[in-house]
């Protein structure tokens, strides 16, 4: 897949599919609470593992009950592109599986 920055257009309706995502300083990202720290913590283990599987990784940062990530393409100068968007839909399917909070 030739892999191509998407346009702020191609964003914004990409975005409106993924509720509590947002696109700034040009990545793509979301926070999510959970219940506990060590909760936290798993779903922290289980995005890495999805990056490893796709060989696309987000800045991932754990914190008090709290998961934060934020994603673009390095290998396109730090764009947006699907694969963004391909990694975006599989956390936020993994996030609502580990229950995360509102
Ligand atoms: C060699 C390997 O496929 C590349 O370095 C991958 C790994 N993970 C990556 N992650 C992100 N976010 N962007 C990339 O371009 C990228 N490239």
């Amino acid at each position: 897949m030739a892999l191509a920055p998407l346009s702020q257009q191609e964003i914004d309706d990409r975005l409106a599919e993924l509720p509590g995502w947002e696109f700034r300083d040009d990545k793509l990202s979301r926070s999510y609470r959970l219940g506990s720290h060590f909760a936290a913590a798993a779903l922290a283990v289980h995005i890495a593992q999805v990056q490893d599987e796709l060989d696309h990784h987000s800045d991932l940062t754990l914190g008090y009950n709290s998961v934060k990530l934020s994603v673009n393409t390095h290998s396109v100068g730090g764009a947006v592109t699907e694969k963004d968007f391909g990694l975006a839909g599989r956390v936020e399917a993994l996030a609502k599986a580990h229950g995360v909070r509102a």
